[in-house]
């Protein structure tokens, strides 16, 4: 007997168990395809700080029992600086967040096959995509085949929609202590905040961070893409292990801290430019294509959002008399994955790629400016609108935006 269904979901994380959800919800036959084991799920894939904020929670319905805590502030640090912002936001316990995704969907009908790792699609004589080939030679047949599978992307992969650069892969390391001081005298209080730290001597090219989970816990952690701007400020041979326990063994916020239950999570993203995210019959979301915001890794909302597009994408398509699957049909996913999940990626890329060639003492200058603007400035900066980013320029920014230019174009 050929299993047959409207949609296989390749991937149970935030993107492909909320891209299920949404379908379930509607009456689709879908099946979801994880490769870790129910037991255990999520062990491998238990990677995120799962630092969000109240309008991810409302539109997706998830409920406070998974909240480890919630947050009044964001603070931004550089070396000798602090930025702070009212901005109510939970971390969440990541693991039992896909947990919760994953029950709720099947309570509306979906379907999940765990220990079921997908390795490549199946392709019909024309070499369009109709099911997906696992644990060897398991089959699944579908109208339309999603890859959530984050970055090993099998399917987007094979298929030449995605090509995920390894030049651009961030990779991310954190622990969770206990013991931390969240208000140390010389810094920012953060018993109540998600703090993000730009600083070259602790997480070279990239950031660090502490998500506060309670009075005197926290998550901490760092990441950074390999690339030459992290080579300009690395030290030679060292990890980004090694870099977080160099940051733990000199910050006076960590000196009583200790790590609970040796509790590490590390993963992977891949921050760059969007391309093509589908075609015939088939479409990628969330860290796949990569969705994740480039400048502060904000990968679960984005990813949820790519996950309702294609939804929405699917339902319309299937409901046309002619269920029309094919990629110009499809197409429309990648409109509302530029309208809704990531507008102004570009420029947000464009941003970050120019914060993180910054040194460290323009980062310090960055945070002064921040203290005297308002937060309008901020907030269209991030939204990547060309007049908020020129706010924060300065004259003397030449010389950057010039080293900038000659990496980004060659000029
Ligand atoms: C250290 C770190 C900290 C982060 N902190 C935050 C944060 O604070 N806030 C935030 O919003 N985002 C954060 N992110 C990003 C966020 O976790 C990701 O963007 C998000 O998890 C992406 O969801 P996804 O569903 O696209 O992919 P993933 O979460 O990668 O899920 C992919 C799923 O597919 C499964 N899978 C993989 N290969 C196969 C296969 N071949 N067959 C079947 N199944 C497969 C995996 O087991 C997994 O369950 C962080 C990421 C890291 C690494």
């Amino acid at each position: 007997m050929v299993d047959r269904y409207d949609v296989a979901v390749a991937g149970a994380g935030p993107a492909g168990a909320q891209c299920a959800r949404d379908l379930a919800t509607r009456d689709y036959d879908v099946v979801v395809l994880e490769t870790e084991s129910e037991d255990e799920f999520p062990r491998q894939s238990n990677k995120s700080t799962a630092g969000t904020f109240p309008s991810m929670m409302s539109s997706f319905g998830i409920p406070d029992d998974v909240v480890m805590s919630y947050t009044d502030d964001v603070v931004l640090e550089s070396p000798n600086e602090y930025y702070e912002s009212y901005q109510p936001g939970a971390v969440l316990e990541f693991a039992e967040f896909k947990r919760f995704l994953v029950e709720d969907g099947r309570d509306n009908g979906a379907e999940y096959r765990f220990d079921a790792r997908v390795s490549r699609p199946i392709l019909d004589d024309d070499g369009v995509i109709e099911g997906v080939r696992y644990n060897g030679d398991e089959e699944v047949y579908a109208d339309v085949v999603i890859d959530a599978t984050g970055p090993a992307a099998p399917l987007a992969s094979a298929l030449d929609v995605v090509d995920l650069e390894r030049e651009n892969q961030a990779i991310g390391i954190e622990y969770e202590m206990e013991g931390v001081e969240m208000n140390h005298p010389e810094y920012a209080d953060l018993r109540r905040a998600m703090m993000l730290r730009l600083d070259h001597n602790i997480a070279p090219g990239g950031y660090s961070w502490i998500f506060a989970t309670g009075e005197d816990t926290a998550k901490v952690g760092l990441c950074y893409i390999q690339n030459d701007r992290h080579r300009e400020f690395a030290e030679a041979g060292k990890t980004v292990d090694g870099y977080l326990d160099d940051w733990v063994s000199r910050d006076p916020r960590f000196a009583d801290a200790e790590q609970i239950d040796e509790k590490v999570h590390r993963g992977s993203a891949h921050i760059q430019r969007p391309g093509q995210m589908h075609t015939d019959r088939f479409i990628a979301i969330g860290d796949t294509v990569p969705s994740i915001d480039p400048l502060w890794g904000e990968g679960i909302h984005k990813g949820m959002k790519s996950a309702r597009a294609a939804a929405a994408t699917v339902d319309r398509c299937l409901t046309d008399s002619e269920r029309r699957i094919d990629a110009e049909s499809l197409a429309v996913y990648e409109t509302l994955w530029h309208r809704d999940v990531a507008p102004r990626a570009e420029s947000r890329l464009a941003l970050t790629e120019l914060l993180y060639l910054a040194p460290n003492e323009r980062y310090d200058r960055l945070m002064r400016d921040l203290q005297k603007t308002d937060d309008d400035i901020l907030a269209k900066a991030n939204r990547g609108e060309k007049a908020g980013m020129a706010r924060l320029l300065h004259l003397d920014d030449v010389p950057l935006l010039a080293k900038y230019a000659r990496e980004r174009f060659g000029v």
